[in-house]
């Protein structure tokens, strides 16, 4: 069953639309391949005659000087891609910047009591998926007896919401006047993805890490036979020409996992957890300390994007979201292809018996808080997410009052850095020699560059563990 609810895709009015040279394959394409040629300009009519049809463009596109940032700014027509309820947006910018697109904010914000709103994207524009039984996706845009129906119908709704995602991309993009058509073109082509689903047999094995490895290798036949059960030589031709070969269904699947928000959202009385690909929200980057929340506004079945409460922005900021809380680096390389040296939530497996003083650890890098809440306000730039990240992995103990003996806890400094240093003997490499690596290629593959980033954060992380715990060391003697 899928729900059904307002008349959509009303295309309004006309609008212009900048290609340059490339093929018109939805989400192959986009930015910085683009070269500077005469644009074209397409003209649809409207088709529901009688919708309003709000003005254009519908908000103030980017200025096109220089940006003082050096960052490329979207096309402008990416803005200006009009339906019945479009997206709204105050004081961003959508650029291309080192974790390629992101939105900017193109003021200062001063901080506010309450949260401030600088996204509006109705639900019309987006695609969903129910996570649970009974499944049902949104919008309602595949007919029943459709082929592509009778395979989305064909998933499990508990595990594979990422396949059936793809499969209502790769109709959206088939769809005469579908939103998703105009948008798919700002979506990162395959040579820009940094999706694992992607990775070469050496790009694995860069990862130095086996689990890893061997975990993209089952996803990477998953998506395959997917498509080989589904696409195989005897289908009919409208299932056919959605998804050609194998490398675009993997596409469509990595799209669905990188950039799909897990939302419950509220439609009418009824309360569902949704996956969610949101047109615009998903051009935002991640950040473990973010400024920026999504919100389900269900009076008028909204996402809106808002800026903390108590948040300072300054013009040209990043604006970023929380991806997933409480996650380890390689959940991160699973699903979005990109990894941090500096994630509170990784860990380490220490193997020996040694423990540290966690109140005495916690003060001497000021951290407050509990350990699923920890922060940090110390002022010291040493303290970072990874500080924060071996306050909760390194092994302590705690028992009331009493206090840490200084002796005890030096030979457990001197324990707990011998394990991070055999940890880091094992790699292959040193962080310095990926670094190296990674600077000595001029123009790397993006799931070369992502593997080899993913193993110097670990060991960047390790090392930073050694180093706090040295200048715990240090400071507990006083
Ligand atoms: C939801 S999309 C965000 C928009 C994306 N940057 C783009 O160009 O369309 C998620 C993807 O952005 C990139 N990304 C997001 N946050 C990142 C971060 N903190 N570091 C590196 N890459 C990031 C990764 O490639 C990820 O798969």
């Amino acid at each position: 069953m899928a729900i059904s609810t307002v008349p959509l895709h009303h295309i309004i009015g006309h609008f212009s639309y900048s290609r340059r040279e490339r093929e018109y394959h939805h989400g192959y394409s986009r930015g910085h391949e683009w070269s500077p040629t005469p644009r074209s300009t397409y003209r649809l009519k409207p088709i529901n005659a009688s919708v309003e049809t709000p003005p254009f463009p519908l908000f103030q596109p980017p200025p096109l000087q220089e940006s003082p940032s050096q960052l490329e700014p979207a096309d402008p027509d990416f803005y200006k891609i009009g339906y019945v309820r479009s997206m709204r947006a105050y004081g961003i910018e959508f650029k291309e910047g080192p974790d390629g697109f992101g939105v900017y904010a193109s003021k200062d914000v001063e901080p506010l009591r309450r949260a401030r709103i600088i996204m509006e994207i109705p639900l019309e524009l987006m695609l969903t998926v129910r996570q649970k039984l009974p499944w049902m996706f949104f919008p309602d845009i595949v007919p029943i007896g459709h082929p592509i129906f009778d395979i989305i119908n064909s998933t499990n709704p508990e595990t594979d919401w990422d396949l059936r995602l793809a499969c209502l991309l790769l109709y959206a993009f088939d769809r005469d006047d579908n939103f998703w058509q105009l948008y798919g073109d700002f979506l990162p082509n395959t040579d820009e993805c940094t999706s694992l689903l992607f990775a070469t047999e050496d790009d694995l094995s860069q990862l130095q890490d086996l689990d890893l490895a061997s975990t993209m290798r089952k996803q990477q036949l998953r998506a395959l036979e997917f498509w080989e059960k589904n696409w195989h030589s005897g289908v009919p031709l409208k299932i056919k020409r959605l998804a050609r070969d194998p490398e675009r269904f993997i596409w469509a699947v990595s799209m669905a996992q990188s950039r799909c928000i897990n939302m419950q959202i509220r439609i009418g009385a009824l309360v569902q957890d949704a996956n969610m690909l949101i047109p615009y929200a998903d051009m935002l980057n991640h950040s473990f300390q973010p400024n920026c929340f999504l919100h389900w506004r269900f009076k008028d079945r909204m996402v809106e994007v808002m800026i903390n409460a108590g948040q300072r922005i300054k013009k040209g900021d990043e604006m970023t979201i929380n991806y997933l809380s409480g996650q380890q680096n390689h959940m991160f390389m699973q699903r979005y292809g990109f990894s941090s040296s500096v994630n509170p939530w990784d860990l380490i497996a220490f193997s020996g018996n040694a423990h540290i003083h966690l109140d005495s650890f916690l003060s001497v890098f000021n951290i407050a808080g509990l350990p699923d809440e920890y922060h940090y306000n110390s002022g010291d730039n040493f303290v970072n997410g990874a500080v924060i990240a071996a306050a909760r992995t390194l092994p302590t103990w705690s028992d009331g009052d009493v206090p840490a003996i200084p002796s005890m806890e030096r030979k457990a400094v001197k324990e707990l850095r011998e394990e991070c240093q055999q940890m880091l003997a094992q790699f292959p490499t040193t962080s310095e020699q990926d670094q190296k690596l990674l600077d000595s290629i001029p123009e790397p593959r993006k799931t070369l560059e992502t593997a080899i980033k993913y193993r110097l954060h670990r060991k960047l992380f390790i090392e930073k563990v050694i180093q706090a715990l040295e200048i715990y060391r240090e400071r507990i003697l006083f």
